[in-house]
Formats: structure tokens, C-alpha cells, sequence
């Protein structure tokens, strides 16, 4: 193996010791932080991930409100209870489990948090600070894949960065994130043609279309990063990302693993984002 492995867990218990101690401070001033995750539905990922939430809540001293629903949970239901959430001043964050059942509307939903306590970056307003270089929330898993590159201790100013995925949640605020490290940015999507044509020019890849073996060793440019966002299963149940592991760590300088990798860190991110939400409710 070639490239060096980024380590999303060992990176995420560094992040997560931070904030345990972000948050003991807080609790000590009566201010502990508190998480709500709102689960809809059966989806069997998304209940392991909420698990995976509540879990990091609890080890990291942060308070988790989980408030688990039947699948035909009304729209309206949802609604009121995130205007109840909103006007509770011991609860910092908001988080709803995407995907949600088809009869919400998930736009609705990530709009009808506070500003403030949209811990997932996922809302209008935030992407729109997040465009405008404000401080606002940023998108957990592109945050934590900034944190990933950060982490190999290569610049990534003047770097040529490409994003394959253009998606609200990840591709579009990837892009914005490495615009604002200085990189110089390409975004390719399912529409662009001869993606391997972009992806050896990188110095950076991120992967994050959903499709398994997108990325190739004879699509990346030698020692370049590559970090996977994909989460796809195989057909034999084990998970892979976007990214043609075993392939592309001959050639790239940096990986991250699918599991291990950007998973890990999404989590942590909202742990962060919630810390975040809850020093600047103090301070206020
Ligand atoms: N409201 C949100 N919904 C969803 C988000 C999100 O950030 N906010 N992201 C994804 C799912 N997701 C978090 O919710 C998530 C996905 C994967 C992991 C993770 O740790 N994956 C592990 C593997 C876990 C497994 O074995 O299945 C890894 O990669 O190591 C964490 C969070 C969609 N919905």
C-alpha cells in the first residue's frame, strides 16, 4: 500500500475528547449542551445511525432528547413538535434523520428549525451563510471530510480540488468548503463525461455520488488525496464506499476507508456543531 490511510475514527475520538471537555465547561456554568434527534420512520441505517448519535451524545456530555416515530407521523406533527424543540431553551440543536417518509416534506422540515439550532447546516439560511463565508452551521459530512484533508497536513491553498457529486447535503457545500481553503474547484456529477479526464488533474478528490467503484486507480493522479463520502453495500452485505479501495491506495498519497472514514466523522461534526450552538446560546 502506497497511500497513507486517514484514520476517521482515530481523528473523531481526538475531535470528540475536545468536546467533552467543550461541554464540561459549559455544564459547569449550568448551560449543559443538549441534542434532540428526531427519528421517523423504520429505515434500519438510519435507526443504527441515530443509535450512533445518542451514543456520541452520551460519551461526550452532551444531553440527547430522542424522540423516536411511527412512519405515518403527520407532517403537521413534525412540525409542531420542531416549533416546541425551538422555543426550548435547553435543547441547542435539532436533528432529523434523513431520509424521511415519502408524505413529508423533508424541505419543509429542515426549515422549520431555528437557524440557530440547525446543527446539520442543512437549511437555506445556512447554506447561504455558508456561501457568503458567514459563521454559520456547516453541513456535517462535508465538514468532516474538510477535517480529513486537514488532517494530512497538506496545504490546500492553490491545490486543484474535484467533487464528484453535486448534492445539497454534500457535493455543493464540499465545493463551497474547499473554495474557501483557496483550492481551485472543479464539481463533476453523473452529467459529466469522461469524469477520469477531471479526476487526474486532482490533487484532491472527493467521492460522493453513491455508486460504488466511481473512482479508479487509473483515474487518480499519483500521491493525490482521495476521500471517500460513498456509502454503498455489496452484494455480499459489507459496505463499501465510491472509491475502488483496493485499487486507488497503489496510487493515491492519502485515503480514507469505507467504514472508518468520513462515517465517523459526520457524527462528530454534530457533536461540534451542537457545542457550537450551545457557547453561543450561552454567551447570549
Ligand atoms: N439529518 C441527517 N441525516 C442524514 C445525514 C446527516 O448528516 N444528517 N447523513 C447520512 C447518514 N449519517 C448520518 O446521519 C451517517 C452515515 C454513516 C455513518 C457512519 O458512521 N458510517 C460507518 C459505517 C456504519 C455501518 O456499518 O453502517 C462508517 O462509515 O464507518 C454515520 C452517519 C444520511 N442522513
Amino acid at each position: 500500500m502506497t497511500a497513507q490511510l486517514i484514520d476517521g475514527n482515530a481523528l473523531s475520538r481526538q475531535l470528540r475528547s475536545e468536546v467533552a471537555q467543550r461541554a464540561a465547561a459549559l455544564t459547569a456554568r449550568g448551560h449543559q449542551p443538549g441534542l434532540a434527534v428526531i427519528l421517523v420512520g423504520e429505515d434500519p441505517a438510519s435507526a443504527v445511525y441515530v443509535r450512533n448519535k445518542v451514543k456520541a451524545c452520551e460519551d461526550s456530555g452532551v444531553r440527547s432528547i430522542f424522540e423516536k416515530y411511527d412512519a405515518d407521523l403527520s407532517e403537521a406533527a413534525l412540525l409542531a413538535r420542531i416549533e416546541a424543540l425551538n422555543a426550548d431553551p435547553a435543547v441547542h440543536g435539532i436533528l432529523v434523520q434523513m431520509p424521511l417518509p415519502k408524505h413529508i416534506d423533508p424541505h419543509k422540515v429542515i426549515e422549520a428549525i431555528a437557524t440557530s439550532k440547525d446543527v446539520d447546516g442543512y437549511s437555506v439560511l445556512s447554506a447561504g451563510e455558508l456561501m457568503a463565508g458567514l459563521d454559520g452551521f456547516r453541513p456535517c459530512t462535508p465538514y468532516g471530510s474538510m477535517k480529513l484533508i486537514e488532517s494530512t497536513g497538506q496545504s490546500i491553498k492553490g491545490k486543484h480540488a474535484v467533487v464528484i457529486g453535486r448534492s445539497n447535503t454534500v457535493g455543493k457545500p464540499m465545493a463551497l468548503l474547499l473554495l474557501q481553503a483557496n483550492a481551485t474547484v472543479t464539481v463533476t456529477h453523473s452529467g459529466t463525461p469522461d469524469l477520469g479526464y477531471h479526476t487526474r488533474q486532482a490533487d484532491i478528490v472527493v467521492a460522493a455520488v453513491g455508486r460504488a467503484n466511481t473512482l479508479t486507480a487509473d483515474m487518480v493522479k499519483p500521491g493525490a488525496i482521495v476521500i471517500d463520502v460513498g456509502i454503498n453495500r455489496k452484494a455480499d452485505g459489507k459496505l463499501c464506499g465510491d472509491v475502488d479501495f483496493e485499487g486507488v491506495k497503489e496510487v493515491a498519497g492519502w485515503i480514507t476507508p469505507v467504514p472508518g472514514g468520513v462515517g465517523p466523522m459526520t457524527i462528530t461534526m454534530l457533536l461540534v456543531n451542537t457545542i457550537e450552538a450551545a457557547e453561543r446560546a450561552a454567551a447570549r
